[in-house]
């Protein structure tokens, strides 16, 4: 798929394909699918982390909030989306030693209690060990920091799923 048959997309067809490149939130691709045309994929990148950036800090936490937790309850129900159970499997999370996972679990759920929106990073930029490192770190942050932190990754995470989009045999 090519920038100019991404361009060529109806909304449908393009909230369809794009609607999770961020989390259960296919209200921004719905929203950008207006700045067409892209002149490149990092030109449909920019205009959605433009998107992110100009909502108001609780929109940003909505978008933390709309991820499930690494190594949680969907994991363990296969709940997850197709994209999410893939980048935790290809980390290792699906593949918990008891300690750890019950490590995993506790650290997650303290993260929640002090910032109010779940533990988020980019689990195709770590393996297991930096992902319980980074999970214990910031922990220790402020809010602010995290919510920004958050959404860095929530960004990081967009463009390899985008990436992956584009560059699959995906015939349109
Ligand atoms: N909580 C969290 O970071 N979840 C996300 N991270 C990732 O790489 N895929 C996800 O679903």
């Amino acid at each position: 798929m090519d920038i100019s048959a991404v361009n060529a997309l109806p909304y449908e067809d393009f909230v369809n394909i794009f609607g999770n490149v961020v989390e259960k939130c296919p209200l921004v691709s719905a929203a950008v699918w207006t700045r067409r045309p892209f002149v490149s994929l990092a030109d449909l990148e920019a205009a959605i982390n433009q998107f992110i950036d100009a909502l108001p800090e609780s929109g940003k936490e909505g978008i933390l909030r709309c991820h499930p937790d690494l190594a949680g309850r969907d994991l363990h129900r296969g709940a997850l989306t197709r994209e999410s159970r893939q980048e935790q499997a290809g980390a290792g999370l699906d593949a918990l030693r008891s300690d750890e996972a019950s490590r995993v679990s506790r650290l997650n759920e303290e993260y929640k209690r002090r910032f109010g929106f779940p533990f988020v990073v980019c689990a195709r930029a770590h393996d297991k060990a930096s992902i319980l490192r980074e999970l214990s770190e910031r922990c220790g942050n402020e809010r602010a920091a995290e919510r920004a932190r958050g959404i860095q990754e929530v960004k990081k995470i967009c463009r390899l799923r985008l990436q992956d989009l584009v560059r699959s045999d995906n015939k349109l």
